[in-house]
């Protein structure tokens, strides 16, 4: 099913173009009743991204990172966040790029890596669709200490927990992350039994 004929974008105007694109879309939508009205929405392009929880089935572990954000920061949390390691594609295959993030973020080099969803992050207002994968993991997958890449910027600490500590996290705000607390409960329903 398609929606186009319920859409007549009317004019696109660019607010912003630095790192990435900010646009503000003015467009004619068919409501359900079937008449138009005009509406105007802000979009941020970023491009889209690629997420993976890597999970170990017999130390019931996961791998993931602890890194600052600054946009969380500037709303209001006080602290580093706890993430699934994530970036974004420029371009690339996701599964390559999930997979090049891996040795980047935590030092991981994986043999499968499998995407288990996608997901619109913030459909509101960012483009932004996240391939979410899972793969698993074992200490002779090891090949370096991770920490991103510090001349752009990243700082990240590697962090392998229990998975039902990780769980707790989310349940008492250790873990605010959308796409980490998706994994994780994709993890505690289909991988760990
Ligand atoms: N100079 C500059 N650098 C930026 C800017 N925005 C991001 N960066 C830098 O660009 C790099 C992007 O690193 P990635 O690992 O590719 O991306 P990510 O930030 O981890 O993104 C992941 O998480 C995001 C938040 O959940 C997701 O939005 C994204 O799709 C991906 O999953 C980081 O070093 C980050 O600091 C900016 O506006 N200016
Ligand atoms: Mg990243």
């Amino acid at each position: 099913m398609s929606i186009a004929d319920r859409v007549r974008v009317k004019h696109v105007e660019l607010l912003s173009k630095r790192r990435y694109e900010l646009k503000s879309a003015t467009f004619d939508y068919r409501r359900a009743n079937g008449e138009w009205q005009t509406q105007v929405r802000e979009v941020y392009d970023r491009g889209n991204g690629a997420a993976l929880l890597p999970y170990n089935l017999t130390t019931r572990c996961v791998v993931l990172v602890r890194q600052f954000r600054f946009p969380a920061f500037a709303n209001g949390y006080d602290d580093l966040l706890i993430e699934v390691a994530a970036g974004m594609l420029d371009d690339a295959e996701p599964e390559a790029r999930i997979r090049a993030e891996a040795e980047e973020e935590i030092g991981y080099r994986l043999a499968h890596v499998r995407k288990v969803f996608e997901a619109f992050t913030s459909p509101g207002a960012v483009t932004e669709k996240l391939h979410c994968f899972v793969a698993e993991y074992d200490a002779a997958m090891r090949i370096g200490d991770g920490g991103g890449l510090a001349d752009e910027g990243e700082d990240i600490e590697v962090l392998e927990l229990a998975i039902d500590d990780a769980l707790a996290m989310i349940s008492d705000g250790r873990i605010v992350d959308a796409k980490t607390i998706m994994l994780l409960q994709y993890a505690a329903l289909h991988l760990f039994r």
